[in-house]
């Protein structure tokens, strides 16, 4: 599905901030990207959505680039942004409207599955309501819906948990297995190493732009020649060098 091979970009091509990052996310696979605060993990999300382009290497999808297929390449993608971005004059049903128009969703489909994403994460009484009178964990569910109304081959999530209550949390979590289970590619940016390791089937972790360690939790403390690390462990190591 997704295959991000020797990726090197950032924001100027004279100081690249990420080098030679590979890595793949199959269907029905949730992988995690750990990294602390610099690491790289916003900047590798943005060149795979096509924001920003690569200097070095290929972002595909379904082995095509951005470049090559751009109307399928971005309607197989659905991105939920760390800090929520909304229209102030839509309210949360016209958000969930415009993007099923934009992904061209049959009208029976769309309502299907808002009413259900609006009773699973209990959103149901501010349908109707304007995103700025929303508190921010609620903002965030914007994205959130506006996300799984989709059912993307490919869901990019950058730090989902922020601002979220428990009980959006564990809806949040089951959307993602039912997603996974469903054949959804999920690439997750995550500092709740806890959960990572929990929902994660393999990780990318991230160091000063560069990948320190990648694969499955065995694999990754063979790597590390740590036989019994935790996640947080194996990135503890990483992250003091
Ligand atoms: N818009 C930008 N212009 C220039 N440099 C940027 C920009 N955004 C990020 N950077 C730089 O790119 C590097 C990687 O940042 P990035 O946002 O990818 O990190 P991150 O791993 O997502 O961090 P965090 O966990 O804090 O979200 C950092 O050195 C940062 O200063």
């Amino acid at each position: 599905m997704l295959c991000v091979k020797n990726l090197t970009g950032g924001y100027s091509v004279h100081q690249p901030v990420i080098h030679h990052i590979s890595f793949e996310v199959q269907p029905s696979e949730i992988v995690g990207l750990i990294g602390l605060n610099g690491a790289g993990k916003s900047t590798t999300i943005k060149h795979i959505l096509g924001l920003l382009s690569p200097q070095e290497g290929t972002v595909t999808l379904g082995g095509k680039t951005l470049a090559e297929d751009p109307v399928h390449f971005r309607s197989q993608v659905a991105f939920i942004p760390e800090a929520p971005q909304f229209y102030e004059e839509l309210t949360l049903w016209e958000h969930m409207e415009l993007t099923a128009r934009a992904y061209q969703m049959k009208p029976d489909v769309f309502k299907k599955r808002a009413e259900h994403l609006l009773e699973v994460f209990r959103m149901k009484k501010v349908a109707k309501w304007f995103p700025n009178t929303f508190s921010k964990g609620m903002q965030q569910k914007i994205m959130i819906l506006s996300a799984f109304l989709v059912q993307p081959s490919l869901l990019i999530v950058d730090e989902p948990f922020v601002g979220l209550d428990p009980l959006a949390i564990q809806a949040l979590l089951e959307m993602l297995q039912d997603g996974k289970q469903q054949g959804m590619a999920i690439l997750m940016s995550t500092h709740i190493l806890g959960m990572a390791e929990k929902y994660c089937d393999r990780f990318v972790i991230l160091h000063e732009g560069r990948t320190s360690l990648h694969g499955t939790l065995p694999e990754m403390r063979k790597q590390a020649e740590q036989p019994d690390a935790s996640l947080e462990e194996l990135f503890i190591g990483v992250a003091r060098g």
